[in-house]
């Protein structure tokens, strides 16, 4: 088990927007280890694409996102905490396991449709800030008076995090929370959340710990100019090795 970690203090953004304090050296220390890309380098032409692995990478920094996380549930005791934790598809599997782990609950998965096994619910298509999908979960998997928190590396236009709250309604659950490491505020997924149906889920909390505006300029982490894309694997060491010499000017 982690060891105790204490929660930095919890501002409000918005209402029921919560986020941890963007000056706490912890919040500081996530924000300075996640790299992101311009289109250039990117898998989609969105402005700045925010590369997770910058955190998995890092077992100290991965800990400590895992460790506030599990502070801030824990804090809510076993009466009025959540009783479930319901990851994204694929990068919601990161954080989700160890959170449910360390809280002693179960992780279930909000899958994209065509891969899991079972009797589903579908959440139908949605958008996202650069694609259209679909999610499903196992019908059985969550059910009447679960408080489930859907988790996720990161919340843009909010898109993802909607279906997973038609999800979990679908399968008659309750959404104990919304969270994810970085918000994109200017894409206003939390507005986009507390508005959805007529504002059902205007009650729900949102928290997000670090907001992208704490993410500088120079966490840009895109290679030399004229660095190809993709590179042979004869290529590959000598490409890596001249990025890093470019970073550490
Ligand atoms: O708020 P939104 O505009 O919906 O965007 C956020 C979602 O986009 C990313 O996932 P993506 O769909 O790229 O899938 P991946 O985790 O498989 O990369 C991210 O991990 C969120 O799930
Ligand atoms: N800008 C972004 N960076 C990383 N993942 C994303 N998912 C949606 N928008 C994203």
């Amino acid at each position: 088990m982690s060891p105790s970690v204490a929660l930095p203090a919890t501002k409000e953004l918005g209402p029921k927007h919560f986020c941890l304090d963007q000056a706490d050296d912890g919040v500081k220390t996530i924000a300075k280890s996640l790299p992101w890309y311009g289109p250039k380098y990117s898998p989609h032409d969105v402005p700045s694409f925010y590369d997770v692995s910058g955190i998995t990478e890092d077992p100290a920094v991965f800990q400590l996102v895992i460790d506030f996380f599990v502070a801030r549930y824990r804090a809510q005791g076993p009466e009025n905490g959540p009783t479930h934790i319901a990851g994204f598809d694929a990068r919601g599997f990161l954080f989700g396991p160890p959170i449910a782990l360390a809280l002693k609950l179960p992780f279930v998965m909000i899958r994209k449709a065509g891969k899991l096994p079972g009797v589903l619910v579908s959440s139908g298509k949605y958008v996202t800030e650069y694609s259209t999908d679909e999610t499903v979960m196992r019908v059985g998997a969550i059910s009447s008076g679960d408080r489930v928190v859907l988790i996720d590396d990161l919340i843009a236009t909010g898109g993802t995090a909607l279906a997973g709250f038609d999800l979990v309604d679908q399968l008659g659950a309750s959404v104990h929370e919304f969270a994810a490491m970085v918000s994109l505020p200017f894409l206003d997924g939390v507005g986009k959340i507390h508005a959805y149906r007529d504002g059902k889920y205007v009650d729900v909390p949102c928290f997000t710990m670090v907001d992208d505006s704490s993410i500088g300029p120079e966490m840009c982490s895109d290679p030399p100019e004229g660095t190809p894309r993709m590179v042979s694997a004869e290529d590959a060491a000598a490409t890596a090795a001249k990025i890093k010499a470019a970073k550490a000017k």
